[in-house]
């Protein structure tokens, strides 16, 4: 086993958030670590990364017990581990951020050629053709900086590489591609850890997984000998039937909101109309003008061209006062206060808009299964699930007449995805209309009472509710005609 970690415990200002766990992992296997939101697992790869130290337990590498104070400690020893939200520079090329801190030096000078050398390599060795090493970080989506991250810690001579969530925000095909690159990473003997609450890529990708709840071990299963409900059940400690709650057939009432040629930099002829009680799902690739839509109808990015109702909004401001809300798919930038308790977030619209609406905040933090529940807690300190039930109960306590939900269960647990289901579904039943913007295609095929999809700032089509996957994924890449 190259790695071992065994009686692991963390207390955060006096609150145990890890007892006794332990996990082994050998080179070129893939370990995936499940569990609720605020489990512990991003605690347990932060002890293993050198962010934290344990206040009880052992870390060994290749059978020697290593104490690390700093990340660079772990980094010496070939511990890598790429966060959610990546340390890269956007105006420097991709050499130079693959190594900064660490730049090869040759008389005295940093030595750009070895650098861009070194990184062409390991590009080349990972398959990745479609940037180069002088390419800015700014220029390249998401899942090619997620290369630069695996490139530098393969320069690092990185032998466990942890993945939080690393399919979070990727695009479907860009999944894909991952997958690959997990497989060479398996290929040259890296140990790889792999945080998801997709339990599809634990499956497709993990040779064992490893459960933890409330911060204790549940067990350590290979893939093989276990089923995806019997994993579940591991992790929230119950079934989950009905996953999806049922669709109110003919729910759909008037109009609450519509827009006609809708369009500004971004969008182009937009139409569509948001009913009361339904949810009406959108899908396309990343770029097709999704979040832009949502920003637009929130008054964020305004269209400029085109007719809404009831009104089309200048700004937020008005969008707000005129009903409308909008849960963000970037909660850390533009969601939530973080210094302030989650209570305080959980109040955050309301008091800005002075509507009334359900003001219990204890129970809607219930309802969207806030662990550990309490109100008082700064939001900095949640773990990233529970950070996004705080953006949805703050917009429930307004509760708008159109809400509109960008990604909206992004690193929530599934038992938690499934209380947020219902969540939306009870909303749209009391009359709000729901407009969910999802990469997620089993949740927008459950979920939506139809479905449209964007591409290139458009509409490409409209589907009925209940679509096939392959339907949506085909008119998304523009396949079929609409
Ligand atoms: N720096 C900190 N100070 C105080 N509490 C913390 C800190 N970091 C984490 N916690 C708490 O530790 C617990 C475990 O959090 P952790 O981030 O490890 O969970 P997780 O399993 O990764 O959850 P998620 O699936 O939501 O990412 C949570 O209750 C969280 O609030």
């Amino acid at each position: 086993m190259i790695l071992k970690m065994r009686g692991i415990a963390k207390s955060f200002l006096g609150v145990r958030v890890l007892s006794g766990v332990g996990l082994e992992v050998a080179a070129g296997e893939v370990h995936a670590v499940v569990g609720e939101n605020g489990a512990g697992k991003s605690t347990l790869m932060k002890i293993l990364a050198g962010v934290h130290l344990p206040d009880e337990g052992v870390v060994e590498i290749d059978g020697s017990p290593v104490s690390f104070s700093h990340p660079l400690d772990a980094q010496r020893a070939g511990v890598a581990i790429i966060y959610q939200e990546f340390n890269l520079l956007p105006e420097r090329g991709v050499a130079e951020n693959v190594f900064l801190g660490r730049e090869p030096v040759r008389r005295g000078l940093v030595d750009r050629a070895a650098m861009e050398t070194a990184t062409a390599r390991l590009l080349e060795q990972l398959g990745e053709t479609s940037f180069g090493p002088r390419d800015l970080v700014r220029h390249l989506s998401i899942a090619q900086q997620q290369v630069v991250e695996i490139v530098k810690a393969l320069s690092q001579n990185a032998r466990i590489i942890v993945m939080d969530e690393p399919t979070a925000a990727l695009a479907d095909h860009e999944v894909e591609l991952l997958y690959r690159l997990v497989s060479r990473l398996r290929e040259r003997g890296i140990a790889v850890l792999y945080i998801s609450h997709r339990l599809r890529e634990v499956f497709d990708l993990a040779d064992r997984v490893t459960v933890l709840k409330d911060g204790t071990l549940v067990t350590t299963a290979e893939t093989a000998q276990i089923t995806s409900d019997e994993l579940v059940r591991l992790m929230v400690g119950r079934d989950l039937r009905a996953y999806f709650p049922p669709r109110e057939a003919g729910a759909a009432g008037e109009v609450r909101l519509g827009v006609r040629g809708g369009g500004n930099t971004v969008l182009d002829g937009i139409d569509l109309d948001l009913r009361a009680g339904e949810i009406l799902g959108v899908a396309g690739l990343q770029g097709s003008g999704r979040t832009e839509l949502a920003k637009a109808l929130f008054g964020a990015e305004p269209f400029t061209r085109g007719e809404m109702t009831p009104l089309r909004p200048a700004s937020v401001r008005q969008a707000v006062a005129a009903g409308i809300g909008l849960v963000t798919e970037d909660r850390k930038a533009e969601g939530l206060a973080l210094r302030q308790s989650v209570r305080d977030n959980a109040l955050l619209v309301s008091r800005s808009v002075r509507r009334g609406g359900r003001g219990d905040v204890r129970a809607l933090l219930e309802a969207v299964r806030l662990q550990p529940p309490r109100p008082e807690q700064e939001v900095r300190y949640l773990s990233g699930g529970n950070q996004q039930k705080v953006v949805l109960a703050k917009w429930m306590t307004v509760a708008p007449e159109v809400l509109v939900f960008d990604e909206p269960t992004r690193g929530v647990d599934v038992g938690a995805k499934a209380a947020i289901y219902d969540l939306m579904r009870g909303l749209a039943k009391d009359g709000m209309a729901i407009m969910m913007i999802s990469s997620e295609l089993p949740e927008l095929v459950g979920m939506s009472d139809r479905i449209v999809v964007m591409r290139d700032g458009r509409i490409a089509g409209e589907l009925p509710s209940g679509p096939s996957e392959e339907a949506v994924m085909r008119l998304a890449a523009g396949e079929v005609s609409p």
